[in-house]
């Protein structure tokens, strides 16, 4: 039955043209097959034959990078909103793609290491450290991707079977995206894999190996209960498209803007730029010369309300030595001008795509919580089998829930405090959640617990505030007359901490 409502579609791609699609409903899912030609989704190449299942409303684009004159041909099933668009910034991000190769090429570690010699000057020729900014949905993560995408292929050819690939290390400070683990941190990974494009569950590979897999369920039953109403398509599995295992290290900034605690967000974020000099710097030299490329979050790109101000932190932060802004003049002479007293910052710009656009409230809301639930549940495309989940029921005595400075808005601006006063509690000091208080169950029901890396007890306050943390769990229930709390945790058993942080991330298990 199936068969005949998804009969495939054929599509003409010309060189350098792009295919872009878009799935309207979240239950909309469609499948991509490349007949002949060469042809890649954000970067990432299509074999010919295989099937690309694509979901959750995804956006893209299929670009025939038009290599020798080619163009591809491409099937689809169940898709209406498809359209070949003849202007494609694609061109313009290989063509910048080509020039970062070169800076990669040309990249020498300081000669220092080997001779310390002190008299010498330094020779250090840095690789190319990228920070990518623009308005909310301009493409700058999917550009990311392609810039990872194209560099690991090529790192990929070039090794052969001599030596295992280089990664590269790849940075997201944008807290609304969630892009390895949940919305709300923010992180690093260093990746050599080629990230396949279906879901936008977990864009840039996965973290998801706790918990067994169990095999995928079949398709729900195909029953419906109008008689022309199509049955749900389902794509066919194609394990090559799964997002790739990383191993990132992730940090939780509790909320989904980066402002809500600035302090705290800045200690992170320089917590991950020591974490990337780090792993940058034990991964090797062809890792140091691949550089770092650095996703930045579209508020960023705006004055009102501190975002240049992040800009110029970041720069600091990371070493960077390319802003790259993607979208138009007037954000470049911006950045420029911002950009006018560090001399070992370059500004380049890049067109925004046509076809990059800003998600609105409600689909981000949708897509945070199938992020949430893929870090609990995994499913496909983000793991291959189901995880297990396990509710745990813990006593509060055992536990510590605790915020990173006050609760966001619950206290009066410093300004309006008494002279001479003091706030006693500071934005990264941790702040205890009273569990037993009459607000208890509204403020952590419902919401995430980041597990940190540091124990309190041991390591210290300030390790919990700005370190980064191993896992997640999610608070289903509070039962403050029998001083228990249900927890849904990757793991069985003990939490392997008794400190766990409280932020703003909500989600309802439906
Ligand atoms: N060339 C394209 N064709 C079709 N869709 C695209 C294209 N480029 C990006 N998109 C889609 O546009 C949306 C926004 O893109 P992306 O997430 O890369 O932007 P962003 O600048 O990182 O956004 P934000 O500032 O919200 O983080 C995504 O759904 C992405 O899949």
């Amino acid at each position: 039955m199936s068969s005949q409502h998804y009969q495939p579609r054929r599509f003409t791609i010309p060189p350098t043209h792009e295919l872009r699609f878009e799935l309207e409903n979240p239950t909309d899912a469609l499948s991509l097959r490349l007949v002949s030609g060469r042809a890649e989704v954000f970067g990432a190449e299509l074999v010919p034959g295989a099937s690309y299942g694509y979901s959750h409303e995804q956006r893209g684009a299929v670009w025939a990078p038009g290599i020798n004159g080619e163009g591809a041909e491409v099937e689809m099933r169940n898709l209406d909103s498809v359209y070949v668009a003849s202007e494609s910034a694609l061109s313009t991000y290989f063509n910048l793609h080509l020039s970062l190769s070169r800076l990669r090429l040309l990249a020498r570690p300081s000669s220092f290491e080997v001779t310390r010699d002190l008299s010498q000057p330094d020779d250090e020729v840095a690789p190319p450290r990228v920070l990518i900014v623009g308005e909310r949905g301009a493409g700058k993560s999917s550009l990311l991707k392609m810039l990872v995408n194209w560099r690991n292929r090529g790192e990929r050819a070039l090794c052969g079977t001599g030596r295992a690939p280089s990664g590269i290390t790849v940075v997201n400070l944008d807290t609304s995206e969630g892009q390895w683990t949940l919305p709300g941190t923010i992180g690093l990974a260093s990746t050599s894999a080629a990230l396949p494009t279906t879901s936008p569950a977990a864009p840039m590979g996965t973290s998801f190996s706790s918990g067994p897999p169990v095999p995928f369920p079949p398709p729900a039953s195909s029953t419906s209960s109008s008689a022309d109403a199509p049955p749900p398509y389902h794509p066919p599995v194609n394990v090559d498209a799964y997002a790739p295992l990383v191993d990132p290290l992730v940090f939780f900034a509790g909320h989904l803007s980066s402002t809500t605690n600035l302090p705290h967000f800045e200690l992170l974020m320089q917590s991950v730029a020591d974490a990337a000099k780090r792993k940058v710097d034990a991964a090797g030299v062809e890792s140091w010369k691949a550089g770092l490329l650095v996703d930045s979050p579209g508020e960023w790109a705006e004055k009102r309300g501190g975002g240049w101000e992040r800009i110029k932190a970041a720069v600091r932060a990371f070493e960077i030595n390319i802003l790259l802004v993607v979208g138009s003049e007037r954000s470049y002479v911006e950045m420029t001008k911002l950009m006018n007293t560090n001399k070992t910052v370059t500004v380049v710009r890049v067109p925004k795509s046509d076809g990059a656009s800003d998600l609105d409230l409600s689909t981000l809301a949708r897509l945070q919580a199938l992020q949430t639930r893929a870090y609990f549940y995994g499913g496909p495309a983000v793991t291959q089998g189901l995880l297990s989940p396990f509710s745990i029921i813990v006593r509060l005595s055992d536990i510590r829930i605790v915020r990173v400075g006050e609760q966001a808005g619950s206290h009066a601006p410093s300004s309006a405090l008494p002279i001479g006063a003091t706030r006693l509690t500071r934005d990264t000091e941790l702040v205890e959640v009273d569990l037993e208080g009459p607000r208890a169950a509204s403020e952590v029901v419902n919401r995430v617990l980041a597990v940190p890396m540091a124990e309190e007890e041991r390591d210290g306050q300030e390790k919990v505030v700005k370190g980064p943390v191993m896992g997640f769990v999610w608070v289903s229930a509070l039962d403050k007359d029998k001083k228990k709390i249900t927890l849904l945790s990757p793991l069985p058993g003990r939490l392997p901490r008794k400190t766990l942080i409280l932020g703003s991330i909500d989600w309802v298990d439906a």
